[in-house]
């Protein structure tokens, strides 16, 4: 956009009296929300549904948004600018069909920064009127980090803020039960409600806080395990962003997309949706008393069928999800591998996961998005340990023969991580012998540009092959077991690998 058409920020006093009557009439709610976070994740997912649920005037409550790292300040401010509203884009596909849909979300009524606005952060505890934590501060930011508390000094770690923050809550209502909160940790860890409940223990600890405190975070305040699941893109094209700048005749700085699904597993008691009416706002939120299966089913067949395909894909010279689910041969390659060998391996016919898989394609062809195969590559020994290796094992000890496709993707994989290290970077082959950088732990990379280190593609022959194959596959330090012990295994990697390397699929 040339600078002569360069439009206002978007701002309450931007919208006509309808739009601004709308807004406030969310954002003047009570504050019953503290947010820690403020990725595209947590916009695109929570704050969306809580949005939906105030505006159908069933959760009579808005947001108070922090940033959960001295490094996230730079959104903040740009929240605070735009009064705290955004637009949120949802479009892809539903039964087969395109949707679009441009909603104004106006659920945060306060942006705080506590690095630097600390008191004020620590007095929001003391509102009645709260009553939820909602945090993605994805992996990294979910874990115990020792640390001192100096009085007037912000914690660095989420939850060593929390702790101030919660131990402020307890004092200032000496204890009450009634004062507790309940917790949503989103980020993406088995357990996560757990997680952050112990975090809060040992830092209360470590900070010198009572026992009776530690009895109220324990009795009186839910730590909930919950799984996610939402395909959350973030800004658009600058091309996109300009067109609806000059439609809106305001700049939206802060633009979301996200695909239409969304489904929010919560290991609780239903009635919690009285406070936090999601369920019953139309949302795709089930309140569960095991997560178990949800978080198996999704790591299994959406993040499986991911790794599967990404390391072959890679091999083949593919860059994105949709094109490779798009190619008539890989599609059908990635279709079979999920109903034929994933889905039978979880033994869980209650389920209906071939309902479930069948809206992971869909998703998977969204036309809006380009998933790169490169992304979701990366550190893929760990996540193949995880999401494909255990159904590999379990589906040849139920049937007594080796998944083909699962056997093929595994060889892909190890085709693929034949590392050479370099001042770019640990480097490998597509079969194109186009180059392409490994992002995974250096330890494991460096591991196997040992075991591959004679490897010649073109003029090494079977036996290498077989040697290199059993040294990586007994490494017990990458697969936590010695997988040379599978009977066959090997044998069929090898075969598998040979024929890679000579095709596609
Ligand atoms: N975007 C998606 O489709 C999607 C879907 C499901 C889950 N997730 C998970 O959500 C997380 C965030 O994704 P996003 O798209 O919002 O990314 P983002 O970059 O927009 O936001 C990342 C957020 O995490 C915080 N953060 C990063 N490192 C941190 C650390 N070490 N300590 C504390 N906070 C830290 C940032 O300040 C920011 O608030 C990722 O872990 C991702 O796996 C994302
Ligand atoms: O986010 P990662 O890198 O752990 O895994 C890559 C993808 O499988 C993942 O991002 C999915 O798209 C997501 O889990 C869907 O909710």
């Amino acid at each position: 956009m040339s600078a002569s058409t360069k439009r206002p920020r978007l701002k309450l006093n931007l919208l006509g009296n309808d739009g601004q009557r709308k807004c406030k009439e969310i954002i003047e709610r009570p504050v019953k929300v503290l947010q820690v976070g403020e990725g595209n994740f947590l916009r695109g997912f929570a704050d969306w549904m809580l949005h939906e649920s105030a505006r159908q005037g069933k959760f009579h409550g808005s947001i108070v948004v922090t940033q959960p790292r001295p490094g996230g300040k730079a959104k903040l401010e740009q929240i605070r600018e735009q009064d705290g509203l955004y637009t949120m884009i949802t479009r892809g596909l539903s039964d087969g069909k395109p949707v679009e849909r441009t909603e104004l979300i106006s659920i945060f009524s306060r942006c705080m920064n506590p690095y630097e606005e600390w008191q004020d952060f620590l007095e929001l505890a003391e509102l009645p009127s709260l009553e939820f934590v909602i945090s993605n501060t994805t992996e990294s930011g979910l874990k115990y980090i020792s640390s001192e508390y100096v009085e007037g000094e912000p914690v660095q770690s989420f939850p060593g803020k929390l702790t101030v923050f919660l131990h402020r809550r307890f004092e200032r209502f000496a204890g009450d039960p009634a004062r507790g909160l309940i917790h949503l940790p989103c980020e993406l860890l088995e357990g996560n409600g757990d997680v952050l409940r112990s975090c809060v223990l040992r830092h209360s600890e470590d900070f010198g806080y009572s026992d009776a405190f530690r009895t109220w975070i324990t009795e009186h305040n839910l730590f909930l395990n919950n799984l996610v699941d939402r395909i959350v893109t973030g800004a658009p094209t600058q091309d996109e962003a300009d067109a609806l700048t000059n439609r809106w005749g305001y700049e939206d700085q802060l633009i979301n997309t996200a695909e239409p699904y969304h489904f929010w597993a919560i290991q609780g008691d239903e009635a919690l949706d009285k406070k936090l009416p999601l369920k019953q706002a139309g949302l795709n939120v089930h309140w569960v008393k095991d997560l178990k299966p949800f978080q198996l089913r999704k790591v299994r067949i959406l993040n499986g069928a991911h790794t599967l395909m990404s390391s072959l894909g890679i091999l083949q010279g593919k860059q994105h999800v949709r094109e490779t689910m798009e190619d008539p041969q890989f599609g059908s390659f990635i279709r079979e591998a999920v109903h034929e060998e994933i889905i039978p391996a979880l033994n869980m016919p209650d389920l209906n996961l071939g309902l479930y898989a069948e809206e992971i394609f869909e998703r998977f062809l969204n036309p809006y998005i380009n998933h790169k195969l490169q992304d979701i590559a990366l550190n893929t020994i760990g996540k193949f340990k995880v999401r494909v290796l255990p159904t590999l094992l379990s589906y040849e000890q139920n049937e007594g023969n080796w998944p083909s496709r699962l056997l093929r993707g595994f060889a892909g994989l190890l085709y693929l991580y034949r590392p050479v290290s370099t001042p770019e970077g640990y480097q490998t082959q597509r079969l194109n012998g186009e180059s392409f950088i490994l992002r995974d732990d250096p330890q494991v990379l460096s591991l196997l540009a040992g075991y591959w280190e004679d490897y010649d593609t073109l003029n090494s022959n079977e036996q290498q092959l077989d040697r290199i194959i059993g040294s990586v596959l007994s490494d017990v330090s990458i697969w936590g077991e010695n997988l040379d012990e599978r009977e066959g295994l090997r044998e069929a990697l090898v075969h598998e690998i040979s024929l890679l390397k000579g095709e596609s699929l």
